[in-house]
């Protein structure tokens, strides 16, 4: 056994939504004695019971190792690593309420991908914040739940400040069809995977309004250049966000109907109601993202005319006429 499987061998995964879910059974493909927290009672019986989470990722027969526990306590019990898997603008609110229970001196994974809207936070931010003497680290890359928890191969990056962690979580994290590299870079891992969703929905809305292969190809590639430039100022390197968590989950996910945000994008592009659509956290990021670039004194026309698609202020046409309008210029890439 190794030093990683026998320092990390007891975890915690916050959320049994789809995500938390699919790494939970990850992580027990990886050898770890896993523990889920949903906070619903309903759910987290079904999958004790039914050893399915049929409400976010039907289809999947979980192990039966795979305990579900509705109290934060039990499954933070004797924790040895602890995964953060509820949405981005719910992680301040479960770690504070998860902080009492936390072993001392356990690394948190935050597993969200998203900025909180209040504050213009990365998610480690705010929980330093919430967590001041907890190691933290992030996980991000192209990854969809139902790919991973059905054991389909799949990279992603695991990032924390300290070097050494990271590769030590990474290790740790990893499983026969989960693979996982490390960085010290974390903001622009969070940068990279926050970023990539807003720019999904602006791709899903030109396909769903039938503007063709073309369009989609310019909107990934521009919008890269706006993810690269703003994830520099967050405090990412320019390398990072050419990896797995930038460049690798923006194809990823806008490329992609399973992709939430490519989805909800899509279904304004066609003029649809987005009532009931699942999760895309590029909505709650969207506004704050275009909000820190101005600060930054960086353009990023494609995640403001996402903004204002959102709030619907704009339609496709009306936004795509205004890009094409922009004054001609040299391909700055930088
Ligand atoms: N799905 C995917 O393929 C991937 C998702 N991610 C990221 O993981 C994060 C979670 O996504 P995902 O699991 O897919 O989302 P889901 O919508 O599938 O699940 C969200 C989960 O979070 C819980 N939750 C929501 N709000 C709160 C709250 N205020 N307090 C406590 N629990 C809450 C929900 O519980 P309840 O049912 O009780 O509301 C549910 O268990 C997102 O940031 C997403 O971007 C990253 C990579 C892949
Ligand atoms: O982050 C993801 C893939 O890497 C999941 O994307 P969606 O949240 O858009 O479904």
């Amino acid at each position: 056994m190794s030093l990683a499987e026998t320092k990390r061998k007891r975890v915690a995964v916050l959320g049994g939504g789809a995500w938390g879910t699919a790494l939970a059974v990850s992580a027990h493909h990886g050898g770890r004695d896993v523990r889920l927290w949903a906070r619903d009672p309903v759910l987290a019986d079904e999958i004790n019971r039914h050893r399915t989470n049929r409400r976010y990722l039907a289809d999947v027969v979980l192990p039966p190792e795979l305990k579900a526990f509705a109290s934060l306590g039990d499954a933070l019990k004797d924790a040895s690593l602890v995964l953060s898997v509820v949405p981005a603008q719910a992680t301040r609110a479960v770690l504070a309420e998860a902080s009492g229970d936390l072993p001392a001196g356990v690394p948190v994974v935050l597993c969200a991908k998203g900025i909180e809207r209040e504050t213009g936070k990365l998610v480690s931010e705010l929980a330093a914040e919430t967590l001041p003497n907890t190691p933290l680290a992030a996980l991000s890359g192209p990854s969809f739940a139902a790919d991973v928890a059905r054991g389909l191969p799949t990279a992603v990056t695991v990032a924390s400040a300290d070097a050494d962690l990271a590769q030590d979580l990474a290790e740790a994290l990893s499983a026969p069809a989960f693979r996982c590299y490390s960085t010290d870079d974390l903001a622009g891992v969070e940068a990279g995977g926050a970023l990539k969703n807003v720019l999904a929905i602006a791709v899903g809305a030109a396909a769903g309004a039938d503007l063709g292969a073309s369009a989609r190809a310019a909107l990934v590639t521009r919008g890269f250049v706006e993810l690269r430039r703003l994830g520099v100022a967050l405090g990412g390197r320019a390398d990072t966000l050419m990896g797995l968590s930038g460049l690798g989950d923006l194809i990823l996910t806008c490329s992609s109907e399973q992709s939430r945000n490519f989805t909800y994008g899509a279904t304004l592009g066609r003029g649809g109601p987005t009532i009931g659509l699942k999760l895309a956290e590029g909505v709650a990021t969207a506004s704050i993202a275009a909000e820190l670039a101005k600060r930054h004194g960086i353009e990023t026309p494609i995640i403001d005319a996402t903004v204002a698609l959102l709030a619907g202020e704009s339609s496709v046409g009306e936004l795509v006429g205004s890009l094409m309008a922009r004054p001609v210029k040299p391909e700055d890439h930088i």
